[in-house]
């Protein structure tokens, strides 16, 4: 199992943050994780990563049991990208340094000399999501879209088990969203490639490769199942508490308000 997580709650305070979460992923699934602002999504996040610790309930990740194993080696296999999080980081850096840094599968930066094959595979992770050609130039001259595939590729460079996209779509247009999806679309076809964890506001971003949806609300799982069997109109209208309208079109639903 890629992620069992039992019974978790996160308190702040009073505050149930997460409550009672039950939710498991086998491996060759992959999953979108989708709710509202506030819903819990980064929380339970931090949680699978190890930065956060659950008040209640039991967390294994890759086969291994929170508490019991050191949870900076399992981070190794676990990429996680979030724009949010590694635009600063990165801002004046070169391309080709993010991508090779990605080897370490840490946020920072690599100061080691990376070697031939370094090279080689940070060159064929750039073809796959559609960079080559980029190498020299500086991450913050790359369009919102450019940025997001590179950090993708960032994070493919340490062979992860596990790849975590966190809203990855933000601030796209709808071209380069199109684009940022086919390749995701393609990566998840891949057998060898990573369990792939999804996070969005938006059900049109769910492609076919995500067979599988974790609906969260108010820190709780509020359906958990087959994407095709969740993304219909009742069901999201009760979801988001309004109604809405839901079409299914090139194997992805489409939502409006009703
Ligand atoms: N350390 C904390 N202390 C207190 N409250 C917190 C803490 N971290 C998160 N929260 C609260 O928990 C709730 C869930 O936050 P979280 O960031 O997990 O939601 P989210 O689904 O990722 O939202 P978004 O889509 O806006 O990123 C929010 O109301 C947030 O204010």
């Amino acid at each position: 199992m890629v992620i069992d997580i039992k019974n978790v709650s996160w308190k702040r305070g009073n505050t149930y943050i997460l409550k009672d979460v039950t939710w498991s992923v086998q491996s060759g699934e992959h999953w979108v994780i989708m709710g509202l602002n506030g819903s819990g999504k980064t929380s339970l996040l931090n949680i699978i990563n190890g930065y956060m610790w659950p008040t209640k309930g039991e967390v294994s990740v890759l086969g291994k049991k929170f508490g019991e194993y050191d949870l900076r080696k399992l981070r190794q296999s676990i990429g996680w990208v979030s724009s949010s999080m590694q635009e600063k980081l990165y801002k004046n850096e070169t391309v080709e340094n993010i991508v090779l840094s990605g080897k370490v599968a840490s946020m920072g930066l690599l100061y080691e000399e990376p070697e031939a094959a370094d090279y080689e595979k940070a060159y064929q992770l750039l073809e796959q999501m559609g960079c080559l050609g980029m190498e020299k130039r500086i991450y913050e001259s790359l369009s919102q879209g450019e940025k997001q595939r590179v950090l993708i590729a960032r994070a493919l460079m340490a062979s992860p088990k596990l790849l975590i996209l966190d809203e990855p779509a933000t601030g796209l247009d709808i071209f380069a969203r199109e684009q940022l999806l086919e390749r995701i679309q393609d990566m998840g076809s891949q057998p060898e490639g990573p369990t792939m964890i999804y996070v969005s506001h938006h059900i049109e971003e769910i492609v076919p490769v995500f067979r599988h949806v974790l609906l969260l609300k108010e820190g709780q799982v509020y359906g958990a199942g087959l994407t095709q069997e969740l993304m219909n109109a009742e069901n999201l209208s009760s979801f988001f508490g309004t109604e809405v309208d839901v079409a299914w079109r090139n194997k992805r639903a489409w939502m409006q308000m009703a």
